[in-house]
């Protein structure tokens, strides 16, 4: 696999889909459909935000995207080079950070981990053993891990909801960042719908195995708790996900 700088921009083509899914349906045993004739596209270097409620199908949703789930009903095309940053960061206990960041990559070496460990923040921690990290240090590396690969897509699944408040904060205000960098399409599962609001493009939420609701989110960045839309924004993704709203 080639590794290349991973401070090249991608060029952004906002009218190709990067990832297309039609049709596409999962269900596991005899049980209901948990995706039920699903169709999305994410569009080259757009971020997009995926809720629901617990169950909804979104984890089942994104290992399929993944490849981590086959699919047995309808298609799923997406580009080749994919990364999945998941709430915990995986990191390999035996091998120093930068050996995991650069694990099942045999052209990357230990200059392009220190590269990306720079982007996240981290590169202090190059040598350091992973459970010697704090839990936001860990994800950072798990952020690193996924961006050393270069990927066209990027999927990230609740990848901070084990975080303290303070830390979330700032792992979005570096996802936003990274984003603006290097414009990946991205997939983010959250709960959090402050999150989708300071991050994602478009909020979609997912309902008994269908889309119930597709949100363009075109507040200007950095985005702001205080602005009027983006209370109007929020209002209408609760009320989407059956929280009550005042
Ligand atoms: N391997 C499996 N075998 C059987 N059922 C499964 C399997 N994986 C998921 N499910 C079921 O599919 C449904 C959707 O699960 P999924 O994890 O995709 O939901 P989710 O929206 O990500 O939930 P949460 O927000 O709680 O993480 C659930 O009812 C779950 O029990």
């Amino acid at each position: 696999m080639n590794v290349v700088t991973p401070l090249r921009p991608h060029t952004a083509d906002h009218d190709v889909p990067a990832v297309s899914i039609r049709g596409l349906s999962r269900r596991f045993g005899d049980g209901p459909r948990i995706l039920d004739r699903l169709d999305l596209d994410i569009r080259e270097g757009e971020f997009v935000a995926l809720l629901g409620r617990s169950g909804s199908g979104k984890s089942t949703l994104l290992r399929t995207l993944a490849g981590l789930d086959p699919v047995t009903e309808g298609s799923v095309s997406r580009p080749k080079d994919v990364s999945v940053v998941f709430q915990e960061s995986r990191l390999l206990p035996w091998k120093r950070v930068w050996k995991n960041i650069v694990l099942g990559q045999p052209d990357a070496t230990r200059e392009h981990a220190l590269r990306v460990l720079e982007e996240v923040g981290l590169s202090h921690r190059l040598d350091a053993w992973p459970l010697t990290l704090s839990g936001g240090e860990s994800q950072r590396a798990a952020l690193a891990r996924a961006l050393v690969r270069e990927p066209l897509f990027l999927m990230l699944d609740e990848p901070f909801a084990a975080l303290d408040a303070l830390t979330r904060l700032r792992m979005q205000t570096l996802v936003s960042d990274l984003w603006q960098r290097h414009r990946s399409a991205v997939l983010l599962v959250t709960h959090d719908v402050d999150e989708a609001l300071l991050l994602a493009d478009r909020a979609v939420v997912l309902e008994e195995g269908r889309i119930s609701l597709d949100l363009p989110i075109s507040l200007p960045r950095p985005r702001r708790h205080a602005d009027p839309q983006f209370e109007r924004l929020r209002g209408t993704l609760l009320r989407a996900l059956g929280v009550h709203d005042n």
